[in-house]
């Protein structure tokens, strides 16, 4: 075999970019012939089952959770159909590694295990610096998913500045990871095309003092830039994309809450975008307090919860603002009554507005004026005072919900809700054993990363938690985006999303008081949270895109129910879109070889 024809074996083309994808073992021997491969592969000819049975037991015997991750980066780089077959199929064992927790270490650890193994030319994800400024467009011309097909443009980006990786803070252009992982669960939750996803990280510079004395450090070596030249920045990121892909659907990712906030308010019009940590969590959270309110309604009537969040942050703020809507749609409250079911706690205690500190601006709206002059510094001083049926951790600080937390709101209600949501699993605020044995198993629970089941000692009985993450509602809501088309992203599909997943629920599901579905059927899942998007967003005239437009206005009536035949053919209809990769039109392997000649 000659120079070139190995080189594009090894997905390469004599330029260096990917051309075609590389199955390996499971390359068809008409096909080895073609590209006179013969010889360099063994010659057992496998299908995707045995290449997935080999990669999980290789997987298997690796000693740490970082190695691991190491392990699947590696696969997705070098046979994304094996990657996609093994955490689609595998995806409770896959997403802890591919997703929180493992992210987050591997994200701690980025400029360190970088690159993979990759070969040259298949890229992770775009980094744009604020050097490029001037290249902008270019770059992101340049920019080739792997494997790469021209007429496969993006439909949906991720993009961070790394400024707030998960709870773990200012990590830089090691956030990458995150991207990455997000779009990853895009791919097998939702079945978007991963030729079409964009994963960006901007580097504006890092406040990592550890970053930037690591002499691995992959980002640029300076503290982070001004507002000034970061909101510049930003636009003429988001400018260069849709001037590249005008259908481009942006999702922004773990920004500091400082800048997540505005860049929502000043692009959510105008841009075809939402934000993951204010309305995807907003969304995630909302539907598992829909199934919580539900379980404990004999004994708490819905509007007479106490909502306590620990953490005002933009997951706190953004999660408090969706609870909201759920009292004024649901229960007809007005705005100002639904305010004062919710009481917000940062570092300084209970966020009142006359705390004597300038409030953030986004803790503002839900600043509590009812406190008499009083101000409560200690979460337990919170508790005393508000008496919260449900208590949200959004705070990054974990274990903050300790034994006498978790006992005093077992003492304040019969079934205490307790969500836990910080990530990683380290940050969580409590875990699931310990919200369990303080409060004898009563508790109603979801966190953010997934933890182990409990096992109850009297009873025996296996006891499931909640996994109250935003993986749950961005896949379908990006899938229902891309489909539907909308001018823009609105809170009525937001909510459409959450209340989707809430119903999603099987009989079985819901028999057993999950709260969540079972993560194993989350492209079901997805595709009920599209469905529901598709045809909300139809019904604020907003959909661009004249197919759905025509199919679903036949019908709206029953499809805004979300139940009947109708509704059922919506999602076949959306189950039919979603790639996979079995399908030999996931990456034709007959044009490639037709492409690929030399
Ligand atoms: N489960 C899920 O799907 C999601 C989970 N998250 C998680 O939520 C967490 C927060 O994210 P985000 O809101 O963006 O982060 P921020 O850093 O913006 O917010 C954290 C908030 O917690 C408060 N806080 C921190 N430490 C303490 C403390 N010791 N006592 C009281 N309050 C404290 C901060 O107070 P102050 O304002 O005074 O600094 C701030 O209000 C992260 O861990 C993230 O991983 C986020 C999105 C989705
Ligand atoms: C899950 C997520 O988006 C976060 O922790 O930031
Ligand atoms: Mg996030």
């Amino acid at each position: 075999m000659g120079h070139l024809k190995f080189m594009q074996y090894l997905n390469f083309c004599c330029c260096c970019i990917p051309s075609f994808e590389n199955v390996r073992t499971a390359t068809p021997l008409s096909t080895r012939n073609a590209l006179h491969l013969t010889g360099i592969l063994p010659s057992a000819v496998e299908n995707l089952d045995q290449q997935k049975k080999r990669a999980l037991s290789q997987l298997r015997a690796k000693s740490s959770s970082l190695e691991k991750y190491i392990f699947l980066a590696w696969l997705r780089n070098t046979n994304i159909r094996l990657f996609y077959r093994l955490v689609i199929d595998e995806l409770e064992e896959m997403a802890p590694l591919i997703y929180t927790p493992t992210v987050g270490s591997a994200c701690l650890e980025y400029s360190h295990i970088y690159p993979f193994l990759a070969p040259p030319g298949v890229p992770d994800g775009l980094y744009l610096s604020i050097n490029d400024l001037p290249n902008l467009t270019q770059i992101i011309k340049n920019y080739r998913p792997y494997p790469f097909n021209e007429s496969l443009t993006p439909q949906i980006a991720v993009i961070t500045d790394g400024s707030r990786i998960l709870g773990l803070g200012d990590l830089g252009v090691n956030g990458m990871g995150i991207p990455i992982g997000k779009l990853q669960l895009y791919v097998a939750g939702a079945g978007i095309d991963p030729r079409r996803t964009l994963p960006i990280t901007i580097d504006c510079g890092t406040n990592n003092e550890k970053n930037l004395n690591d002499e691995f450090y992959l980002g640029i070596r300076k503290k982070r830039v001004s507002d000034e030249e970061f909101y510049p920045f930003v636009d003429a990121v988001l400018k260069a994309l849709t001037s590249v892909y005008p259908d481009l659907l942006v999702q922004f990712e773990d920004f500091s809450s400082e800048h997540a906030f505005d860049l929502l308010t000043k692009y959510r019009d105008n841009l075809f975008c939402f934000n993951d940590d204010i309305q995807g969590t907003g969304a995630v959270v909302l539907s598992g307090f829909i199934n919580a309110v539900r379980l404990v309604e004999k004994d708490v009537h819905p509007t007479k919860h106490r909502i306590l969040f620990f953490g005002a942050g933009s997951a706190g703020v953004g999660v408090a603002k969706q609870l909201l809507e759920f009292f004024k749609i649901e229960h007809g409250m007005s705005e100002e009554e639904a305010k004062k079911l919710v009481w917000l706690v940062d570092t300084k205690g209970l966020v009142t507005s006359d705390r004597g500190d300038k409030l953030a601006s986004h803790k503002v709206y839900l600043s509590r004026s009812d406190n008499e002059g009083r101000q409560y510094k200690s979460l337990m001083d919170v508790i005393e005072y508000v008496k919260p049926t449900v208590l949200i951790g959004l705070s990054s600080t974990g274990g903050v919900f300790d034994e006498t937390v978790l006992k005093r709101m077992a003492e304040l209600n019969k079934n205490p809700i307790i969500f836990p949501l910080s990530n990683p699993m380290v940050n969580a605020e409590c875990t699931f054993e310990d919200a369990m044995r303080n409060t004898d198993n009563r508790v109603i629970f979801a966190s953010g990363t997934g933890f182990p089941p409990f096992v109850e000692q009297v009873t025996g009985k296996i006891r499931y938690p909640g996994q109250g993450n935003n993986m749950y509602i961005f896949p379908g809501l990006g899938l229902g985006a891309i489909i539907a088309r909308p001018v823009k992203i609105t809170d009525r599909q937001i909510y459409a999303s959450a209340s989707a997943l809430a119903e999603s629920l099987t009989k079985e599901e819901y028999d057993q008081n999950f709260l969540y579905p079972a993560v194993q059927r989350i492209r079901r899942v997805s595709a009920e949270v599209a469905a529901a998007v598709v045809v909300t967003a139809v019904d604020e005239g907003l959909a661009r895109n004249p197919e759905i437009n025509s199919m679903v206005k036949k019908d709206l009536k029953e499809l805004l129910s979300r139940s009947g035949e109708k509704w059922q053919e919506l999602i076949k209809y959306v189950e039919e879109r979603m790639w996979d990769p079995n399908h030999e039109k996931a990456f034709p392997t007959e044009s490639l070889i037709e492409k690929s000649k030399f």
